[in-house]
């Protein structure tokens, strides 16, 4: 039997100590099988960009246990996390993070010349749908551009998982739908995991499992039988 991609088991997270601590994790417990396309649901300040944030191996938790595979990322060194995020995952923000003074293909290369296994960056950009704008540089793309070359610098290195906060949240529904695309053909063509965040709980009709987080801590997981694509969402 193929490993879940992740595994939690009493997964905790305090910030700050004492009187002003904030508990954003209270001991979750969670699987998320390989292949999936996950969509994380839940209030403002529920702990959902915190658990991306130590599953994807930006920040650790407090307690608890965390396995990418049979990897225990809790027990990891920051260089090993380090090596982690950079052979496995791929991160796509709300605000692009671009470098302005690269173009778009630069901005690829910064990963894939590091990366084990990259694609062409122009074909990367090619997937996103920008094989004709590889020369330009950030400023000279719109938003939903500049969120494909985003896209385009995190699965150039094929990643196994793909974490995405808010990919669409600066975006209008026709340019996000086009994004949200790019998502999916990702996870059908690579087989990364993808794990999404987002406030459009429309969204989560394109899941194949919606997670609902409430106050830090996993409410409901709920397995969607009926897929739609995002040219099939409206939000
Ligand atoms: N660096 C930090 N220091 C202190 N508290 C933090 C920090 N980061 C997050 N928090 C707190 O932890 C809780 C969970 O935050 P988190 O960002 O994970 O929520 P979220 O569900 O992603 O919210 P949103 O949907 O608004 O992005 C919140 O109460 C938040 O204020």
């Amino acid at each position: 039997m193929q490993l879940p991609a992740y595994a939690t088991k009493g997964l905790t997270k305090v910030y700050g100590e004492g009187r002003s601590a904030v508990h954003a994790l209270r001991g979750v417990d969670l699987e998320i099988p390989a292949g999936e396309i996950v969509v994380l649901l839940g209030p403002s300040g529920s702990g959902k960009s915190t658990l991306l944030n130590i599953i994807g191996g930006l920040d650790r938790g407090t307690a608890g246990e965390v396995l990418f595979r049979d990897q225990r990322l809790h027990e990891m060194s920051d260089a090993e996390l380090t090596r982690y995020r950079r052979d496995h995952v791929g991160f796509v923000f709300q605000f692009y993070n671009l470098m302005p003074s690269l173009t778009a293909r630069e901005n690829v290369e910064l990963v894939t010349e590091i990366a084990a296994d990259p694609m062409d960056p122009d074909e990367a950009l090619s997937l996103v749908g920008l094989k004709e704008r590889t020369d330009h540089f950030p400023a000279q793309l719109s938003g939903g551009e500049q969120q494909r070359v985003a896209i385009a610098r995190a699965i150039a290195k094929q990643p196994d998982v793909l974490f995405c906060d808010e990919p669409t949240g600066a975006l209008d529904s026709a340019t996000g739908r086009s994004v949200l695309k790019v998502l999916a053909d990702v996870n059908a063509r690579l087989g990364s995991t993808v794990l999404m965040v987002t406030h459009a709980s429309s969204q989560a009709q394109m899941a194949d499992r919606v997670i609902h987080f409430a106050d830090g801590n996993i409410g409901e997981i709920v397995e969607n039988r009926n897929k739609l694509t995002p040219e099939q969402i409206a939000w």
